[in-house]
């Protein structure tokens, strides 16, 4: 059953009074894995913060499994990882420390961790391929590492939604195979997934959905695009400025 899962109706968000996104539109349903597209600066991030209530629309809805957003409380539905946190910046938290993070929304800070808490954090462990490392000072990973272990803590939550920002920006290719292995899983097990990528890399084959933003508005809204031209080159680096008059590349950044 496809039942609605992220709906934002005319979604209008800007930051002091500079419009960002213009009016955009976008409906998620179970199962569906959708990247959301578009060059450096198009919104993207801007949109997944409006999804998640981090910042307010001025125009516009989000609801969230059905419920609009001010009165959604399920948050433990929801995992999400944002970009570029750094999870081991200072931290000496171990792996399975931060892991068992994602598993507050579930049990409340004030019962311990029981039974099902150590199962779930297992399971997310060794579905981003960290099993082996869950002792270790999160400090001492790579940074794949590091962003495999955010992912194995929004996993740990047993989200119905994952939302991720870039889960596989400068990310080396073992982590990117092993993030991709889990997401599989995820979705194998009815999850659905929207996420910021540049790259699909390993992701393309889950990915059943494409939206592409683009000066405030949803440009494309369907297959994913074929990466055109240079974009397609392996070790294209991707980081280089557009100009405003260059046609809306969907790859570019
Ligand atoms: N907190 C903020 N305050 C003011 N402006 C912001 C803020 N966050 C983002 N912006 C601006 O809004 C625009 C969209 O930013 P956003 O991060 O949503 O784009 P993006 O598509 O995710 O870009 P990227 O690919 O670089 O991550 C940019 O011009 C950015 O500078």
């Amino acid at each position: 059953m496809s039942e609605p899962v992220i709906t934002v109706t005319h979604g209008v968000v800007g930051y002091d009074g500079r419009p960002v996104l213009r009016d955009v539109s976008l409906a998620v349903t179970t199962g569906e894995v959708v990247a959301l597209l578009g060059a450096n600066g198009s919104g993207k991030s801007t949109l997944i913060r409006a999804i998640l209530g981090l910042v307010p629309l001025s125009h516009g809805t989000v609801e969230l499994f059905g419920t609009p957003l001010r009165r959604f409380r399920h948050w433990h539905r929801v995992g999400y990882v944002p970009q570029r946190l750094g999870a081991g910046s200072g931290v000496p938290a171990t792996v399975r420390e931060v892991v068992a993070a994602g598993r507050l929304a579930r049990r409340g800070v004030l019962r311990p961790p029981g039974a099902a808490d150590r199962a779930a954090v297992a399971a997310a462990l060794s579905a981003v391929g960290l099993a082996d490392r869950a002792g270790d000072p999160v400090a001492t990973l790579s940074g794949g590492q590091q962003q495999r272990t955010l992912i194995a803590r929004a996993l740990a939550g047993e989200p119905d939604l994952l939302v991720l920002d870039e889960p596989t920006a400068g990310v080396d290719a073992v982590s990117q195979e092993a993030f991709a292995g889990a997401l599989g899983g995820f979705v194998t097990g009815g999850g659905t997934v929207l996420l910021v990528a540049h790259e699909l890399g390993p992701l393309r084959p889950l990915i059943n959905r494409a939206v592409v933003v683009h000066q405030g508005y949803v440009a494309h809204d369907g297959a994913v695009p074929e990466p055109a031209g240079h974009h397609a080159e392996p070790g294209h680096d991707h980081v280089h400025p557009h100009g405003p008059d260059e046609p809306v590349g969907l790859w570019s950044r």
